[in-house]
C-alpha cells in the first residue's frame, strides 16, 4: 500500500504520479473506515484530500508551517506527517485529537477548534518569521464558513501591511455545517463561476517580478489594468481591494493545477489568497449526498451511510420541541444561531418561522449584540449556542445585554464535558463567566422536563437569563419532581440529616446515585435540584447550614469563579461551620475522551464524589 510506504519514508515527494492518484484513493477509503468506527468530522476530510496532498508536495514540514481554521480538516494532514496508527485511538481519551496540536506533532504549527482564527495566526507567524530573519512558507487554510467570523477580516484587514509572502487558502466548498449564509458567501459564488483571471497572472507575473525596478512597474501597471478588468467582470473583488493578491479559482480536486498556484503564490511579496474550490463528502457518496448529517457523524455503516446506534432523545431535541411550540404561541419570539442550526436544535423553529429565525454566520459576538437590540426594539430573542463557542461573545453579554438589562435568553447547549472534541469545546466555562455578569440569572434543569419548563420561564422573564444543558441523552428521571420553577428557589427531592448534597443541572443525576451509595454506609443525605445558580436559593442554604454537618455542591464546571465557589462562600459568611466540599473541575483544560471516563478522571463521577465525602466525614 502506498500508505504504508508514506508513513515509512515520511514524504509524499518521493512518489511517482501514478503512486499519488494511488494514495488520495487509499486516504479516502482509510478515512471513511477509521470514521466509521469511531465517529469524527468526515465530509471536511474527505473534500481536502487532494488540497491536503498538493500542500505536502509543496512544503516542507516540519520547517514550513500550516494554520488549519477550525482544524475539523486536518485528518489527512496527520496521517502525511506519521500519524496514521494513531486513528485506531482517534478522539478517544489518552489517544490523539481530532484537532491540530502542537504537543503531538512539530508539524502541527498552531492549535485549532474554535472558527476564524487561522488568518490571524499565520500572520503572527509570519510576522515572527520575518523579525528573526528566519526563511520558512506560511499558509493560513480556511473554509468559506470560517470567512464568515469577525476575526477573518480583522485579520486580512491587518495583514495588507504584511510586505513578505503568507498564502491564504480559502478553501471553498460552499458549505458551512449546513448550508453557509450572508453576503460573503454570495460573493464566493460569483467568483466560483470566474475561470480566466488566475490564467491571466499566471507565469507572466513571476517572471516579470524578477527584473529589477521596471518589471515591478511593469506588473504594478498590469495589476492596475487587470484590477479595472476584474471589476467589470467580476463584481467588488473584495481582497485585492484590501490588499490581498487573489488567485484563482482552482479545483481543489487536481492536484497539479493547484501546485502550479501555489508556486505562483509563493513569488508573491505580500498576502495572497487562493481560491480553491472543493466538494464537501467528496468521493463518499452518503457524505456527498448529506455533507450537513456527516460533518461530524457518530459511528455508521459504510454501505449505507446509516449511524449505528440510536440514541434517546437528547436535550437538544427537547429545547427543539419546546422553541417550535412556543413559536406558535409567541409570535415576537426570534431564534439565532450562529451557524450550528443543526447542532442546537432550530431546523423545525427555522421550517416553521422563516421570517423569525436568524442564521448569522459564525459570528457569536455580532449574534449577541444583534439579540439585544432585538430585545430593545420589542422582540423576544433566544440566541442558541453552544457554551464554548459563547466564549466568544463576552463582552457583547456584559456591555449590551446585562448593562441595558435586555431580556435575551441564551439556551446553552453542549454546558458541560462535550467529549471527543476536546479541550476546545469542553463547555466547563460558562457558569464562571455568566455569574459574574450583574443582572445575569443563570439557571441549569436536572431532566427534560424541567429544559422545556425552564425555557418557558426564560421566555417569559423580563431581563438576561441563561440556562445550560449538557450534551447528549436528555435524563428522563424524577419525573415526579416537577414543582413550577419559582425565580431563585431550588427543588428539594430527598431528606436526610446527616449531609446536604446542592446539585445543579446535570450533577443532580450524579448526586442521586451518590445518595444511593451513601445510604449504603448508613448516611442519609439531603438531595436538593439548586436549579438557579444565580441567584441561588440563599434562604434555603441558610436554614440547611442548621441542619447538616456537610455540605456537598455540586457542578459541572471549573471550580474557579463557579457555582460551588460562590456558595462556599455564601456559607462561610453566614459563618456556617461544617464541612464543605466543592465538587468541580480543577484548574486545567479537559483533554478528549468518552465524558463518562472524563468524569471518572475528574472524580466527578457517582463513585469518586462518594470517595470524597467519606474521605471528608
Ligand atoms: C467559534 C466557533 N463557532 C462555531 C464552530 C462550529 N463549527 C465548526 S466547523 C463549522 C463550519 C465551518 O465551515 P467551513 O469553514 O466552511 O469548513 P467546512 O466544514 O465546510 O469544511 C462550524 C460552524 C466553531 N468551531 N467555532
Ligand atoms: C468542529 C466543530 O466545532 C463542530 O463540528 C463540533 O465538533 C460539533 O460538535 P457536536 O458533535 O457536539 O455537534
Ligand atoms: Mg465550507
Amino acid at each position: 500500500m502506498v500508505l504504508d510506504k508514506i508513513q515509512k519514508e515520511n514524504d509524499i515527494k518521493n512518489l511517482t504520479p501514478a503512486e499519488i492518484d494511488v494514495l488520495r484513493q487509499e486516504i479516502r477509503t482509510f478515512l471513511i473506515e477509521k470514521i466509521s468506527e469511531l465517529g469524527g468530522h468526515l465530509a471536511s476530510n474527505l473534500g481536502t484530500v487532494e488540497l491536503t496532498m498538493a500542500l505536502h508536495l509543496f512544503l516542507d514540514f516540519p520547517k514550513d508551517k500550516i494554520v488549519w481554521d477550525v482544524g475539523h480538516q486536518s485528518y489527512t494532514h496527520k496521517i502525511l506527517t506519521g500519524r496514521k496508527d494513531d486513528f485506531d485511538h482517534l478522539r478517544q481519551y489518552g489517544g490523539m485529537s481530532g484537532f491540530p496540536k502542537r504537543t503531538e506533532s512539530p508539524c502541527d504549527s498552531f492549535d485549532t477548534g474554535h472558527s476564524s482564527t487561522s488568518i490571524s495566526a499565520g500572520l503572527g507567524l509570519a510576522w515572527a518569521r520575518e523579525l528573526q530573519n528566519e526563511d520558512y512558507k506560511v499558509v493560513s487554510v480556511i473554509g468559506d464558513g470560517a470567512l464568515t467570523g469577525g476575526m477573518a477580516y480583522e485579520a486580512m484587514n491587518n495583514a495588507a501591511a504584511l510586505k513578505k509572502n503568507f498564502i491564504i487558502i480559502l478553501n471553498d466548498n460552499n458549505m458551512s455545517i449546513s448550508e453557509n449564509v450572508g453576503g460573503m458567501s454570495r460573493h464566493l459564488s460569483k467568483l466560483r463561476t470566474s475561470t480566466n483571471y488566475v490564467e491571466l497572472k499566471e507565469g507572466v507575473q513571476s517572471s516579470l517580478e524578477k527584473i529589477p525596478v521596471y518589471g515591478e512597474r511593469i506588473v504594478s501597471g498590469i495589476r492596475k489594468t487587470k484590477s479595472s478588468i476584474k471589476q467589470m467582470v467580476i463584481p467588488g473583488m473584495i481582497f485585492e481591494d484590501m490588499g490581498i493578491m487573489y488567485l484563482g479559482p482552482v479545483d481543489g480536486h487536481d492536484i497539479s493545477a493547484m501546485l502550479k498556484v501555489f508556486q505562483e503564490a509563493s513569488q508573491v511579496q505580500g498576502p495572497v489568497l487562493v481560491h480553491v474550490l472543493t466538494k464537501k463528502g467528496y468521493g463518499y457518496r452518503p457524505a456527498e449526498r448529506h455533507p450537513s448529517r456527516f460533518h461530524g457523524t457518530a459511528p455508521f455503516d459504510i454501505e449505507t451511510g446509516i449511524p449505528l446506534s440510536h440514541g434517546k432523545a437528547t436535550y437538544t431535541d427537547v429545547f427543539s420541541t419546546v422553541m417550535r411550540k412556543m413559536g406558535d404561541r409567541d409570535d415576537k419570539l426570534v431564534a439565532i444561531t450562529a451557524a450550528m442550526a443543526d447542532g442546537c436544535g432550530l431546523k423545525r423553529f427555522h421550517n416553521m418561522f422563516p421570517d423569525r429565525f436568524f442564521d448569522v454566520g459564525i459570528a457569536e459576538e455580532h449574534a449577541v449584540t444583534f439579540a439585544a437590540a432585538l430585545a430593545a426594539g420589542g422582540m423576544h430573542p433566544v440566541f442558541a449556542v453552544y457554551s464554548s463557542f459563547l466564549q466568544r461573545g463576552y463582552d457583547q453579554m456584559l456591555h449590551d445585554v446585562c448593562m441595558q438589562n435586555l431580556p435575551v435568553v441564551f439556551a446553552i447547549d453542549r454546558a458541560g464535558l462535550v467529549g471527543s472534541d476536546g479541550e476546545t469545546h469542553q463547555g466547563v466555562f460558562d457558569l464562571s463567566y455568566l455569574t459574574e455578569m450583574p443582572n445575569m440569572t443563570v439557571m441549569a434543569p436536572k431532566n427534560k422536563w424541567e429544559l422545556s419548563d425552564m425555557l418557558k420561564y426564560a421566555i417569559a422573564y423580563d431581563a438576561p437569563i441563561a440556562l445550560r444543558y449538557p450534551r447528549g441523552e436528555a435524563y428522563d428521571g424524577l419525573q415526579e419532581h416537577r414543582q413550577p420553577i419559582v425565580y431563585g428557589k431550588c427543588e428539594e427531592i430527598t431528606v436526610g440529616q446527616d449531609i446536604l448534597l446542592f446539585a445543579l443541572g446535570s450533577m443532580v443525576k450524579t448526586a442521586e446515585a451518590v445518595c444511593g451509595q451513601l445510604k449504603e454506609k448508613g448516611i442519609e443525605a439531603t438531595l436538593v435540584n439548586a436549579r438557579f445558580a444565580k441567584p441561588f436559593d440563599a434562604a434555603y442554604l441558610k436554614e440547611a447550614m442548621t441542619k447538616h454537618s456537610m455540605i456537598v455542591i455540586l457542578e459541572e464546571n471549573v471550580a474557579l469563579g463557579g457555582f460551588g465557589e460562590h456558595v462556599a462562600c455564601f456559607l462561610r459568611r453566614e459563618g456556617y461551620e461544617g464541612q464543605i466540599l466543592s465538587i468541580a473541575i480543577g484548574d486545567h483544560f479537559v483533554e478528549h475522551g468518552n465524558v463518562a471516563v472524563l468524569q471518572k478522571e475528574l472524580g466527578i463521577d457517582a463513585d469518586g464524589i462518594t470517595r470524597q465525602i467519606l474521605e471528608k466525614l
